[in-house]
């Protein structure tokens, strides 16, 4: 069986003046794979990452995303997706039960059907008695749940997550991973950046980048074989710290 391409990017490349960020990058993303993109601060993930949610016009190449073209067609590769940067898209002076409902509203979900999923969203987080709280008096670790569940509200076909645990301990970590584990069971493929080498050993497949390029793309096991180390730990320190 051939497996359906996701995202498919060739030559991808963004420059800020005279620096390139990033550097003709050329890959492909599955249905319901979990892929990580990894890098060294400054590597040109987040910049990757806005081009192929079709919020940064590419300086060079193009991407098929969700089958639409980020460079013909952003606003339709926006609506086929969910996204969930570094600092959530989060309203802090909402309510929990306020911001799902702006969020459904976005994604353009008819009225009846966000009353409906955002009752089983709130039951299945346990948050029902926290529905109408402001968000900004939420635990960090609650937030981050909640983000999530926002983007993948509208049950997009990619979910692209930019750092989405940092600053939790490895407990709340563990619980988000199975939220990232169900929604990939379902069939929406997550694009997840992380600094946390745990993270990137439950990915499927994980890819490294360094100064704007990708040098390694493999299965967490395909790049330990390659490298001849143990742990991603040492993987990303020989490529992206060597
Ligand atoms: N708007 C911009 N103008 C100029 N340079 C930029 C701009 N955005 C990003 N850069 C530069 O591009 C490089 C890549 O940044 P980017 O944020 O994509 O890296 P990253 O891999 O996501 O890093 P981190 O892990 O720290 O989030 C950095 O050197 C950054 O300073």
């Amino acid at each position: 069986m051939t497996k359906e391409t996701v995202i498919n990017s060739y030559g991808l490349t963004k420059r800020f003046g005279d620096f390139t960020a990033v550097d003709a990058i050329s890959f492909k993303v599955y249905k319901g794979e979990i892929f990580g993109f990894l890098g060294a601060n400054g590597a040109g993930k987040t910049t990757a990452m806005r081009m192929l949610t079709g919020l940064s016009v590419p300086s060079a190449g193009e991407a098929d995303v969700a089958g639409h073209n980020i460079n013909n067609d952003p606003e339709s590769v926006k609506l086929s997706i969910g996204y969930m940067s570094q600092k959530f898209s989060l309203y802090e002076d909402l309510t929990v039960r306020e911001n799902i409902r702006l969020f459904g509203g976005i994604y353009g979900l008819k009225r009846s059907e966000i009353k409906r999923k955002s009752t089983a969203l709130l039951e299945k987080l346990d948050m029902e008695k926290d529905a109408d709280k402001l968000v900004g008096s939420l635990p960090l670790g609650w937030k981050q749940k909640l983000a999530f569940s926002v983007a993948v509200f509208h049950d997009p076909k990619i979910v692209f997550l930019d750092e989405p645990t940092g600053g939790v301990d490895p407990v709340t970590r563990r619980k988000f991973w199975d939220m990232i584990y169900e929604a990939s069971e379902a069939g929406i493929t997550v694009f997840v950046t992380t600094h946390y080498m745990d993270e990137a050993e439950y990915c499927d497949r994980v890819s490294i980048m360094v100064n704007g390029k990708i040098e390694a793309l493999d299965s967490p096991a395909g790049l330990k074989a390659t490298y001849g180390v143990d742990t991603m730990d040492d993987v990303f320190l020989k490529l992206a710290r060597p």
